[in-house]
């Protein structure tokens, strides 16, 4: 019998492949189709009133934000990138001044001493290597976005948003019981909302 960790790690495996696989134009141009979406997708009050959003660098080929971001400081809205903190993340401030450190995975992390906590940003814009039509999300299997949001209610701040290549879409993931629902998953062709 298959149990639900042994399908996860499966599933994690094959949806990693799949999205390293892309190549650079294809990369850029799903970035590219992101911001389009996100552009019309969200011109809904909660993005517009946004102050404060949560993204992430890039990594094992996940779509990449970095246009979005670009957009939001158009905006003047402020940006975040998730700092490990034990087992947890905090969230320090993203600017054309930041200065970086690798954490222990080799994803850049800026030097701050003012971290926010995840419920003092607007919006976080997570990392994802498989999601369903209900908001389940798989992750890198580190759960730390998990237990960061692990006690924030669906009507509570942040708005948590998946951001994923079409390939990473799967018809149902098995769920476990800490699993922190999306709200949103935003693709390059794709909005879903849950
Ligand atoms: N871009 C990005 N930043 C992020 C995350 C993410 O998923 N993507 N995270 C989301 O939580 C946190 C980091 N979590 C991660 C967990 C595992 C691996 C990883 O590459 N694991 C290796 C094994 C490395 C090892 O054991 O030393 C692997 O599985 O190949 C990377 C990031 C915070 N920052
Ligand atoms: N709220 C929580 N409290 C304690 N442990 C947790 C919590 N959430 C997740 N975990 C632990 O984290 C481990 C990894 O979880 P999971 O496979 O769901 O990570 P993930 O969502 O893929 O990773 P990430 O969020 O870092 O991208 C699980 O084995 C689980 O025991």
């Amino acid at each position: 019998m298959t149990s639900h960790l042994d399908s996860r790690q499966t599933l994690r495996r094959q949806l990693r492949q799949a999205r390293r696989s892309l190549s650079p134009d294809q990369q850029l141009n799903a970035a590219k189709a992101l911001l389009s979406c996100f552009k019309e997708q969200f011109s809904n009050p909660q993005i517009v009133d946004a102050r404060r959003i949560a993204l992430y660098l890039a990594n094992d080929g996940e779509i990449s934000p970095h246009l979005l971001c670009e957009y939001f400081w158009q905006q003047n809205i402020q940006t975040y990138l998730p700092v490990i903190q034990g087992k947890q993340l905090t969230f320090a401030l993203y600017s054309t001044d930041t200065v970086w450190q690798e954490n222990v995975y080799g994803i850049n992390e800026p030097i701050t001493t003012n971290y926010l906590s995840g419920n003092e940003l607007d919006i976080v814009l997570l990392p994802l290597v498989g999601f369903d039509s209900e908001g389940g999300r798989l992750g890198m299997g580190g759960g730390f976005y998990d237990r960061t949001f692990a006690n924030k209610r669906t009507d509570e701040a942040p708005l948590l948003i998946g951001l994923a290549h079409d390939c990473q879409h799967v018809n149902s993931l098995p769920v476990e019981g800490w699993d922190v629902p999306l709200q949103a998953i935003l693709t390059p062709t794709h909005v879903i909302s849950v």
